[in-house]
């Protein structure tokens, strides 16, 4: 049986020595003496579990150690002095940021116990983030039946050519969705040239699209190459549209009929070939009714056209969408934080997110940062918390059984139901596992 690798962050050596002797046959450790060690350790071998011996409250930096212990996704286990755990700064951090302890001297068996358990839980983690792969497609995170509406959209949109006009709410997506339109598509290796009209002062835009020539007006110092020609072979996207003033939207009109350019002070006029996709968060069908926007021009750029659902029509999606940010930005959290609490699910699934998936991303963040808690709540994200079924919190057993049950479950499904391994994995005993299976209701 291949050994299952470790890490072991032991500064003087003590503990690498006593290792050794308890000659434990399932494992590998490797040993590493500063924390720069073992964070490239880390990068390369990817163990699973990690051991940190400690000879003194002082034996690393806390700081540095915490930021090491989050960075990584291994579960890690304290090896000390029983004084130590009594010590006020050190004992909370053990429990902050450690899987679990392991008091010195070693113990050969209590040992194995220990890190079996470990690694039994880290496979778990491990088998749902490669679930989590699974998440969506080009790159977006989303299974909502809007979400795969949308992506079988975008399977027939990459094939062709023609201009896209994608509608939605402001942070529901659209650069997103314009940006995988590039990236899956034949203009991959080309440009992706973005310009949001409604930021340029309208007096550049025209020089912004298509350039200038030196001298064309007072400023123009040198020659500038446009939008439009900086995108060739690629992609253009040009994002709330509905800004373009009305008298350039002709000009950007002939270049859609035409694929050909002139730079502002020239008389030359160039081909080029650029794929256009806009996007607009106001209804352009209106703007067109009430004269704002150039009727010729919204067909030119409607012939496909996709709407990005509001975040709040796809509920569905929040959980597997507060996960990916969660574990994108877990660098940045305090280590105590471990995810969600389901009452903090349950308000996000409520709240009609205005400000879109742009808005859940930000409130998880700060949350992240600021929250005092393991789990994250509805008061943390700075939601309201809807009332939960009942008007009650769920007990601390209801909550134990819940985790209990799912992580049973998943190794269970894992492993293919074989209860000796995963009791072997979870570090309990099968009788004990079984009792579990059956307190907890769950079929095999
Ligand atoms: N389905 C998704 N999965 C993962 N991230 C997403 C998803 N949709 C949007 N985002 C993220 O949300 C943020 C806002 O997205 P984006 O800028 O594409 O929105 P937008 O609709 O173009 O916004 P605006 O109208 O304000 O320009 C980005 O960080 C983007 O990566």
């Amino acid at each position: 049986m291949e050994k299952r690798k470790g890490v072991l962050l032991d500064r003087n050596g003590a503990v690498r020595t006593a290792l050794d002797d308890l000659d434990l046959p399932d494992w590998d450790f490797h040993v590493v003496s500063t924390i720069e060690e073992a964070n490239r350790a880390l990068g390369i071998r990817c163990p699973l579990v990690g051991l940190v011996a400690f000879t003194s409250p002082q034996s690393w930096s806390a700081r540095e150690l915490e930021s090491l212990l989050a960075r990584h996704d291994v579960e890690w286990i304290a090896i000390l002095g029983r004084e130590l755990l009594r010590n006020q700064t050190f004992g909370p951090m053990v429990l902050r940021s450690f899987h679990d302890f392991h008091t010195l001297p070693l113990d050969r068996d209590r040992l194995i116990m220990t890190l079996g358990h470990a690694h039994g839980k880290a496979l778990i983690c491990k088998s749902i983030v490669e679930q989590e792969d699974d998440i969506g497609r080009y790159g977006m995170t989303g299974r909502s039946p809007k979400m795969v509406q949308l992506y079988r959209q975008l399977d027939k949109i990459l094939t062709v050519n023609a201009p896209v006009l994608i509608g939605g709410e402001s942070g529901t997506g659209k650069e997103l969705v314009a940006r995988a339109i590039h990236h899956h598509s034949e203009r991959a290796n080309a440009p992706f040239i973005t310009m949001n009209c409604g930021a340029i002062a309208p007096n550049l835009i025209q020089s912004e699209l298509f350039g200038h020539e030196r001298g064309a007006f007072t400023g123009a110092n040198q020659r500038k190459i446009g939008n439009i020609e900086a995108a060739n072979q690629g992609v253009l996207f040009l994002d709330e549209i509905g800004d373009l003033p009305f008298d350039l939207q002709a000009n950007l009109l002939r270049f859609l009929q035409e694929k050909t350019i002139v730079r502002v002070g020239s008389t030359a006029r160039m081909r080029v070939d650029v794929r256009v996709i806009a996007a607009t968060h106001v209804d352009l069908g209106r703007a067109v009714a009430e004269g704002r926007f150039r009727e010729d021009l919204f067909y030119r750029l409607n012939v496909l056209h996709i709407k990005v659902p509001p975040l709040r029509e796809r509920a569905q999606d929040i959980a597997l969408l507060v996960t990916t940010i969660f574990n994108e930005n877990r660098h940045q959290k305090s280590p105590q934080v471990k995810g969600f609490s389901s009452e903090a699910l349950h308000a996000m699934c409520e709240y009609p997110w205005p400000g879109n998936v742009r808005e859940l991303i930000n409130r998880v963040q700060h949350a992240m940062i600021m929250t005092e808690s393991k789990l994250i709540s509805a008061a943390d994200l700075g939601i309201p918390s809807p009332d939960l079924e009942g008007g009650t919190n769920p007990t601390l057993n209801e909550v134990r059984s819940t985790v209990e049950k799912d992580v049973i479950v998943s190794s269970l499904n894992k492993y293919q139901n074989n209860v000796s391994e995963v009791a072997r994995q979870l570090g309990v005993s099968r009788v004990t596992l079984y009792r579990m299976i059956d307190r907890l209701k769950i079929i095999l």
